[in-house]
C-alpha cells in the first residue's frame, strides 16, 4: 500500500527553482506542540537532494538526526513543513524507500535469504518463488554472503547481519536508501571493508542516500555533501559541506588528496567549536519565520586546499577535480 499523495498544487512547493529529487522544506519537529514552554527539536530544516547524490548528516546526540530520517521514511510525522520525494509529498511509508537502522531488524526465525526474499515478495508479488529467490541471491551476493544464505541471524556476525540488512533494503530498488548510523555497531575492520562494499554498489546502482553517521572519516568517504547539524533544541543544519574530492574514493586512498585534511579539519572544528549556537533565551518569531524555508550555507573547505597546493607546488590539479569543483 502507497500512502503518497501526488502534488497537484503548485503552491504547495515554495520555491521555484527546477525541483530535486528530495526537497525537505520548512521542517519542524516539536514532540510537545501544544506545551509552547517545550522548545522543538529542530526547526527550519530545509534541503535538497540530487538524485543520485550520497548525502552524510552529523551532528551531536540528540540534535534530531534519527527524527529527520523517520520523517524522510514516513515512519514519523513533522510538526510543520514537508518532504517532497519526486514530486509526491511523503506521508507514510513506502518500499520507495528502503530503510537500514544500526541494529539489523533481521527476522530471526527466517534464514538470511528469507530475510531478503520477504521484501522482494512484497515490492513484486507477482514474481515467481523462483524468480524472487534469484533476485534476492543476487543482493546477498552482491554483499558477499552467498555462501551465508541459508544460515539464521543467530549463526551470522554483526557484519554479516549488518551486510544482510543491507541487501534487503537494496533488493526492493528503493529511490532512495535511509542508513540510520549502519555501521556504528561494528568493528573498525568489518566497518571498513562494508563502507568499500558500500561504495561499489552505490557506484554500480547510482543510488540516493541519506545516511547518518557519527564519523568524519566515514562521511568523507562516502559522501558529495555533508550535511552539519547544530545542537538541539531549535536545531537547525547550520551547513553543508560539499566534498569537492572526485568520487573515485577508496579507504586506502582518501587520505593522499590535498583536500582531505582541510574537509576534515572544517568537520572536527565545526562539532568541536561551532555546533552549539549563540546563547539566546527567547526566540524570536520574526527571525523565525524569515528563516523558516531559507537554504543552509554551503561550504567548500577543500577548494582552498587545492588552490594552496596548486600555488606551493605549481602543479595543476587534474582536470576532474577543477570541473567537479565548480562553484
Ligand atoms: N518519541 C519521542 N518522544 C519525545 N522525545 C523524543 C522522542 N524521540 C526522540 N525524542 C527526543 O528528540 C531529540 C532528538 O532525538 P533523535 O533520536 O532524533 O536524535 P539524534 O540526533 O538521532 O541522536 P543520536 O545521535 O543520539 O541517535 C532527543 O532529545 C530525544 O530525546
Amino acid at each position: 500500500m502507497t500512502t503518497e499523495h501526488k502534488i497537484f498544487s503548485k503552491d504547495l512547493i515554495p520555491n521555484e527553482k527546477a525541483a530535486a529529487f528530495l526537497q525537505v522544506e520548512g521542517l519542524v519537529k516539536s514532540y510537545a506542540p501544544a506545551d509552547t514552554s517545550v522548545p522543538p527539536v529542530f526547526e527550519a530544516v530545509n534541503f535538497d537532494i540530487q538524485k543520485g547524490e550520497f548525502v552524510c548528516i552529523i551532528g551531536h546526540s540528540g540534535c534530531g538526526k534519527s527524527t529527520i530520517l523517520n520523517i524522510l521514511a514516513g515512519l514519523d510525522e513533522a510538526t510543520q513543513g514537508y518532504v517532497i520525494m519526486n514530486g509526491k509529498e511523503v506521508v507514510g511509508p513506502s518500499l520507495d524507500r528502503g530503510v537500514v537502522f544500526q541494529s539489523h531488524a533481521l527476522m530471526p526465525w527466517m534464514t538470511a535469504l528469507k530475510n531478503v526474499e520477504f521484501g522482494v515478495r512484497s515490492r513484486w508479488p507477482e514474481k515467481s518463488p523462483e524468480e524472487i529467490s534469484e533476485h534476492a541471491m543476487k543482493y546477498l551476493d552482491m554483499v558477499g554472503l552467498g555462501k551465508a544464505a541459508n544460515k539464521k541471524p543467530h549463526e551470522l556476525s554483526g557484519g554479516m547481519k549488518q551486510r544482510v540488512g543491507i541487501a534487503r533494503a537494496f533488493a526492493i530498488q528503493p529511490q532512495m536508501l535511509l542508513l540510520d548510523e549502519p555501521f556504528g555497531a561494528l568493528d573498525a575492520l568489518t566497518r571498513g571493508t562494508i563502507q568499500d562494499e558500500l561504495l561499489q554498489i552505490v557506484k554500480a546502482t547510482g543510488q540516493t542516500v541519506f545516511m547518518i553517521t557519527h564519523d568524519v572519516d566515514e562521511a568523507i568517504l562516502l559522501a558529495d555533501k555533508v550535511m552539519l547539524m547544530s545542537h538541539g533544541p531549535r536545531a537547525r543544519i547550520a551547513e553543508i559541506v560539499e566534498n569537492t574530492m572526485p568520487r573515485e574514493r577508496t579507504r586506502s586512498t582518501v587520505h593522499h588528496d590535498p583536500q582531505y585534511y582541510a574537509i576534515r579539519n572544517h568537520l572536527v572544528d565545526f562539532l568541536v567549536n561551532r555546533a552549539a549556537p549563540a546563547p539566546s533565551t527567547e526566540p524570536d518569531s520574526n527571525k523565525l519565520n524569515a528563516e523558516l524555508h531559507q537554504q543552509p550555507t554551503v561550504v567548500r573547505p577543500g577548494l582552498k586546499a587545492l588552490s594552496n597546493t596548486k600555488i606551493s607546488t605549481e602543479t595543476t590539479p587534474p582536470l576532474n577535480l577543477i570541473q567537479r569543483s565548480a562553484p
